[in-house]
């Protein structure tokens, strides 16, 4: 019998305590992004790569370990394609794979992002800054591409799904249901309910499932794309349906990867980029990393402080944070605990289901402070939910220094009698803080009393620097 089938490996996340064992390809994205591949779909696989783990139809581990266990499996297997991703580990992972498919004497391809519809031929053409940026590729909304119709025909599952090695281990418990039929579920529910053209007015919740689209992991995943066209395209757009658009091309993030490639690692950011690849390095060596780590550790151990403890139950449970919550989770190790901020950013990549290498670095460079109430942190850090603070009425809410209540370990200068109000009285991470500095709640503020840092920070927020 001739091999026909191939093992399509795609740099998405599954965290590790989420996997859901699902399909195949092709999805949406794949038929929309690689219509070369038409005559060839029937036979992929669809996997799930990430550059420390990788979890393809119930195993985990890397990348390379993974793909040859697919191997072994005995399926008829005659090539590995894989998305060629711009990230610096993951074209590390795609090399991985091309080793593992020569020597198991199987064909091996790499599928580049689709650039043909961009308006640049050199990807340094990018604009540096996010606005002309932006502008530049709103003829993509024009320009949706049609997908491929899905396959009739697709290889089984594999028979027999080998142990679990150590130290991953595999839980069905993911809310969010992969695969391109719920994602166009989801799609219609946005459109139907009225979710999508009130997108504008709503974006900024943080508790509730249609305040936002919840569309990042279906896009992160490969069960859309920004880029495929839909049934009613072009027609009824308001300005609910506008912002959606706006953001969607946020989501072009990754172009902002190729472009500054390991750049987009360092310490410093893109904002004071080195000149050579060597000095990126030296920065990730550095020593501050790893008291960064031992920071970072001491918060998890002490129970950190109010937004940091609310990624813990959040991202473990759903695997999803809201654009504001990643906010408040990512401002303030980076602004106020001199926390490097790579060390969330590696956090993020291991919990997220809608992790995506240019959105994650990228966004972790700019980050503000919300939740001005609080109410976000009184849902996930059970402590704080004394009588006086779940009391819904204005006038007593009023009474609650809203500082402690962002950062209840500032409660060092609460009196017993603040702290019993607060609910707060007897615990270790308010009684033994691991670190105490001025925490302005104002937006934007941070550990910065004159607030030049925060301006600047302001003017320079998104990937895009002036004069870089
Ligand atoms: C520190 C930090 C880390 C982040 N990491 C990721 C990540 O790993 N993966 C990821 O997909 N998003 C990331 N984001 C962006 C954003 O928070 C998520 O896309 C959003 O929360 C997903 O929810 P949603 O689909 O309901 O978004 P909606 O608000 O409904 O937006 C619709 C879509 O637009 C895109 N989008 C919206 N905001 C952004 C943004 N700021 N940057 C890029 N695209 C955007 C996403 O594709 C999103 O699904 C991060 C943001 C911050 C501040």
């Amino acid at each position: 019998m001739p091999k026909t089938q191939r093992i399509y490996c795609q740099f998405y996340i599954f965290p590790a305590c989420q996997v859901e064992v699902s399909g195949f390809l092709p999805s949406s994205a794949g038929r929309c992004l690689y219509p070369e591949a038409r005559s060839k779909v029937a036979g992929l696989w669809r996997t799930g790569p990430h550059h420390t783990k990788f979890i393809a139809e119930g195993v985990v581990g890397l990348i390379g370990e993974v793909v040859e266990r697919m191997l072994d499996w005995g399926q008829n297997v005659a090539g590995i394609w894989m998305t060629d991703e711009e990230g610096t580990e993951e074209k590390n992972d795609g090399k991985d794979v091309k080793r593992v498919a020569e020597c198991s004497g199987v064909d091996f391809a790499l599928w580049n992002d689709d650039n043909r519809d961009l308006p640049f031929t050199k990807t340094f053409d990018l604009p540096n800054v996010y606005t002309t940026y932006r502008k530049s590729l709103e003829l993509l909304r024009s320009r949706p591409r049609p997908t491929l119709p899905t396959p009739t025909n697709l290889p089984p599952l594999p028979p027999a799904i080998t142990p679990q090695k150590n130290p991953f281990k595999i839980l069905s418990t993911h809310p969010f249901t992969r695969g391109e039929t719920a994602a166009q579920e989801r799609l219609s529910h946005l459109v139907s309910s009225g979710t999508m053209g009130s997108y504008k007015e709503t974006r900024n919740g943080m508790l509730g499932l249609d305040f936002s689209t919840k569309l990042s992991a279906y896009l992160a995943q490969g069960d859309l794309t920004a880029r495929q066209g839909v049934k009613g395209y072009g027609k009824g757009e308001n300005v609910g349906t506008n912002a959606v658009r706006f953001e969607l091309l946020e989501g072009l993030r990754g172009l902002s990867t190729r472009k500054f490639g390991v750049r987009m690692y360092l310490i410093d950011g893109i904002r004071d980029y080195p000149d050579t690849e060597d000095s990126g390095k030296e920065a990730s060596q550095n020593g501050q990393n790893h008291s960064s780590r031992e920071r970072w550790r001491y918060l998890d151990r002490s129970g950190g402080y109010g937004p940091h403890r609310c990624l813990q139950p959040r991202t473990l449970s759903y695997g999803f944070m809201s654009s504001r919550t990643h906010q408040n989770i990512a401002s303030p190790p980076s602004s106020h605990l001199g926390i490097d901020w790579r060390v969330g950013t590696e956090w993020y990549e291991f919990l997220l289901t809608d992790y995506d290498v240019g959105n994650n670095w990228g966004n972790w460079q700019y980050a503000l402070d919300y939740d001005g109430n609080g109410d976000y942190i009184r849902l996930w850090v059970p402590e704080l939910w004394s009588a006086r603070l779940m009391d819904k009425v204005g006038n007593d809410r009023e009474e609650v220094d809203k500082q402690k209540l962002l950062c209840p370990y500032q409660t060092w200068t609460s009196s017993e009698w603040e702290k019993e109000q607060l609910g707060l009285r007897g615990l270790e991470w308010v009684d033994n803080p691991p670190v105490k500095f001025n925490f302005p709640v104002s937006k934007g503020g941070g550990a910065d009393p004159g607030g030049k840092r925060s301006r600047q920070r302001k003017r320079e927020r998104r990937w895009t620097i002036e004069g870089v």
